[in-house]
C-alpha cells in the first residue's frame, strides 16, 4: 500500500486501490488533500453568460472559462474572496456547483417541453440547471423528503427563477407506483457515502464512513432506483448517479436494476475532456451486467469531483410492470 499523509480511513484506502486504475490512483488520493478550485455556472434563466461573466470580471474575479463549457467558469485555486457576498449570486444569475454535476445534467440531456422527475432534488443545483436547460418549458417534479432541505431547494429554485419545477416533499421510493411511466427523463442523484466530498484535513467529512454505511445506502438506492426507473416512459432516459466510489453504492445498484427488469438497457455516452474510467464488471468476486462497461466514472482532480454517472433507457413495448396509477396520481403534474 502507498504511504499516505491523509487521516483517511484505511479501508476506504484500500478499497479506492481496488477500484481506480493503478495510473490514477495518485491523482486521486491527492484530491482529497487539496481544496476544490471554486466553480461557478451562469443562470441563462436570469443573465446572459457574457453579461455576468463581464460583470464579475469588473469586479475583480479572475474567472477562467471552464473547457468545453458554455455556462462554467472557474476562479484560481486559492481565491478568498466569496462569489455569495455578489449581486450576482443574490440575484439568482449564478450558483456554485461543481462541474461533476453539470455534466449529469448534460448528460440526461432534458428537452424543452418534457416531463421530467428530479427524485432526489435538494439544495436544487442539478434541478434549476434541467430547468436551464429546458428553458423553463416544460415540467420538473422535484422531489425530496428531508423538510429543511426540501425548504431549501424551493428558496434556491426562487431565487434561480425556475418556473416549471414544483417541489413534493416525499419519499422518492414511493414516486415509483403512484406515477408509472409518466416522465420523459428522470435524475435519481441518489443520498450516497459522499466519498468523493472527503477532505484528509476535515476528519468530520468522513467520520461516519464505514463499510455498513455503504450497505445501508445501497439498500436505500436500490429502492430509489426502482422506483425511479417505475416512472420511466419507454424510450425515455434516466441517469443514476452518485459522489460515491463504492460499486455497492453505483455499478450493483445498477446491476439489480438489470436483474430485475430485463427491459432496462444502458445507454452508452461520452464525455470528453474529464479523467474517466469504465464503470467496473467485477467487484469483489462478483460478477455484474457486463453492459455496466457504459456506464462512466469521472476521477477526481483539482476541479472535479469523483462521480459515478449510468445512463439507462426503457425498451418500448416489453411490457413493464409498472401497474395502473394510483388515484392520488393527480396532484402530479401532467403535461
Ligand atoms: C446528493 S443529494 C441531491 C443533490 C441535488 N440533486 C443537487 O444537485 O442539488 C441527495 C438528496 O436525496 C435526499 N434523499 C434522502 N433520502 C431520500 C429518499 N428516500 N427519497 C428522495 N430523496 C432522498 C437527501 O435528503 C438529499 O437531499
Amino acid at each position: 500500500m502507498e504511504t499516505l499523509s491523509t487521516t483517511l480511513p484505511v479501508r476506504f484506502v484500500e478499497r479506492l486501490q481496488a477500484i481506480v486504475p493503478p495510473a490514477r490512483l495518485a491523482e486521486t488520493l491527492a484530491s482529497f488533500d487539496r481544496p476544490k478550485i471554486p466553480v461557478l455556472r451562469v443562470n441563462t434563466l436570469r443573465s446572459s453568460v457574457m453579461e455576468t461573466f463581464t460583470e464579475l470580471q469588473s469586479q475583480g474575479f479572475p474567472l477562467d472559462p471552464l473547457p468545453k463549457s458554455e455556462y462554467a467558469a472557474s476562479l484560481p485555486p486559492e481565491w478568498k474572496r466569496p462569489l455569495t457576498e455578489t449581486a450576482a449570486f443574490a440575484e439568482g444569475r449564478i450558483y456554485l456547483q461543481n462541474p461533476s454535476s453539470m455534466l449529469a445534467v448534460e448528460v440526461l440531456a432534458p428537452r424543452p417541453g418534457e416531463e421530467v422527475l428530479d427524485l432526489c432534488a435538494a439544495p436544487g443545483g442539478k434541478t434549476s440547471l434541467l430547468a436551464m436547460k429546458m428553458g423553463n418549458r416544460g415540467r420538473i417534479a422535484a422531489v425530496e423528503p428531508v423538510k429543511d432541505r426540501f425548504y431549501r431547494l424551493k428558496a434556491n429554485l426562487t431565487r434561480l427563477g425556475v418556473t416549471v419545477a414544483r417541489g413534493y416533499r416525499m419519499d422518492g421510493r414511493a414516486v415509483g407506483h403512484k406515477v408509472p411511466e409518466r416522465f420523459d427523463r428522470v435524475l435519481v442523484d441518489a443520498p450516497c457515502s459522499s466519498e468523493s466530498r472527503f477532505r484528509s484535513e476535515d476528519p468530520q467529512s468522513h467520520a461516519h464512513w464505514h463499510e455498513r454505511k455503504i450497505a445501508e445506502c445501497s439498500r436505500k438506492q436500490k429502492r430509489l432506483l426502482l422506483s425511479a426507473f417505475q416512472a420511466l416512459k419507454p424510450g425515455g432516459r434516466l441517469l443514476y448517479c452518485t459522489c460515491a466510489f463504492a460499486p455497492e453504492e453505483n455499478e450493483m445498484v445498477v446491476d439489480a436494476l438489470l436483474l430485475r427488469h430485463p427491459e432496462a438497457e444502458i445507454v452508452p455516452f461520452q464525455l470528453p475532456g474529464v479523467a474517466q474510467q469504465p464503470g467496473l464488471t467485477r467487484w469483489q468476486g462478483k460478477t455484474l451486467a457486463a453492459s455496466l462497461k457504459e456506464a462512466l466514472r469521472i476521477l477526481p482532480d483539482r476541479i472535479y469531483d469523483g462521480f459515478f454517472l449510468c445512463l439507462v433507457t426503457k425498451g418500448r413495448g416489453v411490457g413493464a410492470k409498472a401497474g395502473p396509477a394510483r388515484k392520488d396520481a393527480a396532484a402530479w403534474p401532467r403535461s
